[in-house]
């Protein structure tokens, strides 16, 4: 495990409620202690906590047959309530002030409020304000919803150039099998090229969990391509931070890569949030995947899909519709359609907002 200043610590639901379904308190304020002796040692922490729903569910019983959508709602719009008012509770106790944000997917495709999100985020954090993030779940429905918040924390971990991405579960981190059968070992290291530890993983999802151990890995392994160094561990297991501070932890650890610029970051997270597409020809595309750094000219753009603005993401493909990478529109596409094909012209895409992907 390697030093840490800027952690994205993500708290699952089921960390925070007992088999009963009932809110474990104990734990979230034994939990609330030692995320304030990570801040109190100098860390920056940034706070992504479920619980919402599980919250709003035990206080407010509703009819069985109530639409689902629906009870998600109220139960996540009741629970959020009383999820951020006992983590007000126990931090106000060790004088550490909290700040409730809640985002969409919406947020993280549009770079104005992305831009913003991550001001506010990085404003609270010079201010020591800690930031608790959760999904707005009211509003979030469908393909709107993030896989689950392991997604949410890792976007926000690459948002905030944080180094560390902690992922609190009801296990110790990725097992070769079922975790509650005999046999099934702790995956202690994850290193860069290890695809067999996917297939390990079952759709088994904790008894309030959304999105399962396979979004984790996914989540985790896409940070760790970042720079991101990542850790799965057990949120009910005592002294998690501690022993993640004294590097004695048993959890999961993803080794971080190399490290990339942030707009690269933001754009590699960007496959599910392009506005446009566009399809360039043989030679750009040499050009773009040759060694030498370029940018994406209009020249080399055959065609344009979608209406985009300034600073929108755009997905890039190659005339037989294989994708090639990300980037960031420089103008919007009635600009870009003007000048499709043309030659001296300002680049749609500038190379430090150009993100390929790993082609073997
Ligand atoms: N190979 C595996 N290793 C560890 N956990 C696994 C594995 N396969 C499936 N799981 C399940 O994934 C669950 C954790 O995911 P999830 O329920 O989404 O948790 P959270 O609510 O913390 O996000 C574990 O409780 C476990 O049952
Ligand atoms: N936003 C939801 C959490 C959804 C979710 O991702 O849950 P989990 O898989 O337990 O992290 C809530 O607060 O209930």
């Amino acid at each position: 495990m390697l030093e840490s200043k800027v952690l994205v610590i993500k708290i699952g639901s089921n960390v925070l409620t007992q088999s009963n379904g009932l809110p474990d308190l104990d734990r979230m304020q034994h939990l609330v202690n030692q995320i304030q002796g990570l801040i109190s040692a100098g860390k920056k922490v940034v706070l992504v906590s479920s619980g919402a729903v599980a919250f709003g569910r035990q206080a407010l019983p509703l009819p069985e047959k109530l639409n689902p959508v629906f009870k998600k709602q109220i139960w996540a719009s009741t629970g959020q309530i009383r999820l951020i008012n006992q983590y007000q509770q126990l931090f106000e106790i060790l004088n550490q002030p909290i700040a409730q944000i809640l985002v969409t997917k919406e947020d993280f495709r549009d770079r104005k409020h992305y831009l913003n999100m991550k001001n506010c985020i990085e404003v609270l954090l010079q201010q020591g304000i800690l930031p608790i993030l959760n999904e707005n779940d009211t509003v979030t429905i469908t393909e709107l919803m993030f896989t689950d918040n392991d997604e949410l924390a890792s976007l926000t971990a690459a948002m905030i150039n944080a180094d560390t991405l902690m992922l609190l579960t009801n296990v110790d981190g990725i097992f070769t099998g079922n975790p509650a059968e005999p046999g099934s070992e702790l995956v202690e290291k994850v290193v860069f090229q290890m695809p067999e530890v996917s297939n390990y993983i079952s759709a088994t999802k904790s008894s309030f969990g959304r999105g399962g151990m396979l979004t984790k890995y996914t989540m985790a392994k896409k940070s760790a391509d970042l720079g991101i160094q990542v850790i799965i561990a057990n949120g009910k297991r005592d002294g998690v931070l501690d022993q993640f501070t004294t590097k004695t932890l048993r959890c999961t650890w993803f080794e971080p890569q190399k490290v990339k610029n942030a707009p690269k970051k933001w754009l590699a997270h960007g496959a599910q949030y392009y506005k446009g597409e566009v399809t360039i020809s043989e030679g750009a595309k040499n050009s773009l995947t040759s060694a030498v750094i370029r940018s994406l000219l209009p020249v080399g753009i055959t065609k344009i899909a979608g209406e985009f603005s300034k600073g929108d993401i755009l997905l890039i493909c190659d005339e037989l519709g294989k994708k090639i990478g990300l980037g960031r529109a420089e103008y919007s596409s009635k600009s870009a359609l003007e000048r499709l094909g043309l030659k001296n012209q300002k680049a749609l895409i500038h190379y430090d907002y150009l993100y390929l992907f790993d082609h073997e």
